[in-house]
C-alpha cells in the first residue's frame, strides 16, 4: 500500500471508503489513520508513542540534573574536571562572590559544568549541547569573570568577539551579560548595531567596546574599523549556521582577518554535523570537545507529526487547536518564507487571535518590539521565519508549531527547541502535506534519533540520502497559498514564493 495514496485522502479520513486490503494492509492503515486524526473523530486511543515514552520520563521540573541527557563525551587532552557548584568557581578559579552571586541557578548544567572549567583554563572548546541547556552561560560567565579581573580594560580593543547568526541572539547575550554584571563598570559589552556601526565608521575615537557581540554580514562591514589587537576570545554561537552557505562566506572573511592572532576559541551549537566539526576542529589547538546527546532534539520537548492533507488543512487545523485549546500560548509558529508569515498572520488576525509577526522584511526596531512583547506574554501567538529558530529563549513557551516542515534537521531541532528550555517540559507539532514526501522524513529520523518511539509506517519511509537532503536546505517545498480561499497555484504566485523562500531566508539575520 503506497503510504501517500493513504495519507492524500486528506483530512476527511472517511472510513467507509473501500479499499480492498489483506489484513496486514489493514492494520497499516488503522495505524496511519491514527495518526493523522487531527480532529480527533475516531475514538481510537492515541497511539502516539513518542508523547506516552516522553511522559514516562519526564520528571520534576528543576534543572541540571533533571535535563535528561542522552549521551555525552567529553575528549581532549588534560580534561579540567567538571564544576559540581558554581560555588566551586571561587575556590578553584577565585571568580568573585559577587559575580558568583548574581547566578540565580542552583547548580550548573553539564554543558557549564564541563565548559567553564574548561575556558579558565584558556582550552579552545568545540561544544554541543542541547537546546535550552544553558550554552550561553557557559562562555558568558567567564569572559565576565576574566575581563572584571584584568588590568588592561583600559585599552581601548576588543577583547572578546562574540559571533550570533541573528540581531535577537546578539540582544539576548548582551542581556546575559547585563544580569551577570550589572552595575560592573570593569567592561564594556555592545551590540554591534546600525547606529554603533554608522559611529564607527564615520567617527573617530567611536569605540566598539571589551565584549561585541555581532552578526556577520555587519561585522564584515565593520572589520576595517575595528581594533583586535588586545582580542583573546572568540565565541561562535550557533557555530553550524555562521558556517552554513548563507554566512559562510562573511565567517571566512572574518576569520581570515583574525588569522596569526592567538585567541581562545568557542564553538557551540546544539547541532555540529561532522563537516562542521572537522573544520572547527582544524582552526583550534588540543581543543576540549564537549558532546552533549550531540546532534538530538531536546528530550524536554514532546514532538509529533500531523498529516493536514492540504495548505487548506493547516489553516483548519490550526482553528481546531484555537477551538480545542491545544493553542495555549505562549506559541510560535514557523512557516519557510516571509510571504507565508504574512499570510498566516493576516488569517490569524481575522480570527480575532493575540497574534504577531516577525521575519527578516521588518526593521530591527520592529523586530526587537516583538521580541519584547512576546517575552512579556503581550502577545501570544508569534509567527516567525527561521529568523527566530535559534537561540531565542523565551520563558515558557508552550507549542512550537511547523506549519511547514523545515529544511533540514538542524533546523527542526533548533526550531521545536524554543520550548522545553531549561529542563520544562515543551510541545512541538509539526504539519505535514503529501508536498513533504521527503523533508518529512527528515523529521522522522529526528524523531528515531532523538528517542522517540515512532509508529511503524514512520520506520518504512527510510531515510533522505545526502544529495537530496543538500537540495532541500536550498531549495525549500513549493506550496501553495496560505489562505481561506482555496487558489490555484499561479506562476506568479510561484515564483515570488521561491524568491521568498530561499533568497530572503538566506540573507535573514
Ligand atoms: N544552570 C542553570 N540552571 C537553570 N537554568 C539555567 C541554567 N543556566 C541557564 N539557564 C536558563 O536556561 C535557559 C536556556 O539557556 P540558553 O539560552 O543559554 O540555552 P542554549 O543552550 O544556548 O539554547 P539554544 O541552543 O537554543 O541556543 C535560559 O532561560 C537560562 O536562563
Amino acid at each position: 500500500m503506497d503510504f501517500f495514496r493513504l495519507l492524500s485522502r486528506g483530512t476527511k479520513l472517511d472510513n467507509s471508503e473501500a479499499f480492498a486490503k489483506n489484513d496486514k494492509v489493514a492494520e497499516d492503515e488503522d495505524k496511519i489513520t491514527r495518526s493523522l486524526d487531527f480532529f480527533h473523530t475516531h475514538s481510537l486511543p492515541d497511539p502516539d508513542v513518542c508523547e506516552k515514552k516522553q511522559k514516562k520520563e519526564s520528571e520534576p521540573e528543576s534543572h541540571e540534573p533533571v535535563i535528561p541527557y542522552r549521551k555525552s563525551k567529553i575528549t581532549g587532552p588534560d580534561v579540567p574536571h567538571p564544576l559540581t557548584t558554581f560555588q566551586d568557581l571561587a575556590n578553584r578559579f577565585q571568580v568573585s562572590e559577587s559575580l558568583i552571586s548574581r547566578i540565580k541557578f542552583p547548580a550548573p548544567t553539564q554543558i557549564q559544568s564541563e565548559a567553564i572549567p574548561g575556558f579558565l583554563h584558556d582550552r579552545d572548546i568545540l561544544a554541543s549541547a542541547p537546546t535550552g541547556s544553558g550554552k550561553t552561560l557557559a562562555y558568558v560567565l567567564p569572559i565576565a569573570h576574566i575581563l572584571q579581573t584584568q588590568k588592561q580594560n583600559t585599552t581601548n580593543g576588543i577583547k572578546a568577539l562574540i559571533l550570533v547568526p541573528t540581531k535577537e541572539l546578539a540582544v539576548q547575550v548582551l542581556e546575559a551579560f547585563t544580569i551577570l554584571t550589572r552595575g560592573s563598570t570593569t567592561f564594556k559589552v555592545k551590540v554591534l548595531t546600525k547606529s554603533l556601526l554608522a559611529r564607527l565608521t564615520s567617527e573617530t575615537g567611536a569605540k566598539a567596546g571589551d565584549v561585541l557581540i555581532a552578526t556577520p554580514l555587519r561585522l564584515v562591514r565593520a572589520l576595517a574599523v575595528l581594533d583586535f589587537d588586545s582580542l583573546r576570545h572568540l565565541v561562535l554561537d550557533e557555530a553550524d549556521k555562521l558556517f552554513d552557505h548563507a554566512f559562510a562566506p562573511q565567517t571566512d572573511d572574518i576569520l581570515a582577518h583574525l588569522r596569526g592572532r592567538t585567541l581562545q576559541k568557542t564553538f557551540l551549537s546544539a547541532t555540529l554535523p561532522s563537516s562542521i566539526e572537522t573544520l572547527a576542529l582544524n582552526l583550534m589547538t588540543a581543543p576540549l570537545r564537549i558532546l552533549i546527546s550531540p546532534g538530538q532534539a531536546a528530550a524536554t520537548v514532546t514532538q509529533n507529526l500531523t498529516y493536514a492533507g492540504s495548505e487548506a488543512g493547516k489553516l483548519l487545523a490550526i482553528r481546531q487547536m484555537l477551538k480545542t485549546g491545544e493553542l495555549t500560548p505562549p506559541v510560535l509558529i514557523f512557516v519557510q518564507s516571509v510571504e507565508r508569515a504574512n499570510a498566516l498572520f493576516h488569517e490569524l488576525v481575522y480570527d480575532g487571535v493575540n497574534v504577531d509577526v516577525i521575519h527578516g522584511e521588518r526593521t530591527e526596531t520592529q523586530r526587537r518590539a516583538v521580541v519584547q512583547r512576546f517575552k512579556k506574554a503581550e502577545v501570544w501567538v508569534l509567527i516567525c521565519t527561521d529568523v527566530l529558530a535559534r537561540g531565542i529563549d523565551v520563558h515558557g513557551v508552550n507549542l512550537v508549531i511547523n506549519y511547514d516542515v523545515p529544511q533540514s534537521a538542524q533546523a527542526y531541532i533548533h526550531r521545536i527547541g524554543r520550548t522545553g528550555r531549561a529542563g520544562k517540559q515543551g510541545k512541538a507539532v509539526t504539519f505535514f502535506t503529501k508536498d513533504d514526501v521527503e523533508n518529512v522524513k527528515i523529521v522522522i529520523n529526528v524523531m528515531k534519533e532523538s528517542g522517540c518511539v515512532v509508529e511503524e509506517w514512520m520506520m518504512r519511509l527510510g531515510k533522505v540520502d545526502k544529495k537530496t537532503k543538500k537540495q532541500l536546505k536550498r531549495k525549500p517545498v513549493e506550496r501553495d497559498n496560505i489562505s481561506t480561499q482555496p487558489r490555484k497555484r499561479t506562476r506568479k504566485n510561484h515564483s515570488k514564493e521561491k524568491t521568498n523562500g530561499t533568497e530572503k531566508s538566506a540573507k535573514e539575520e
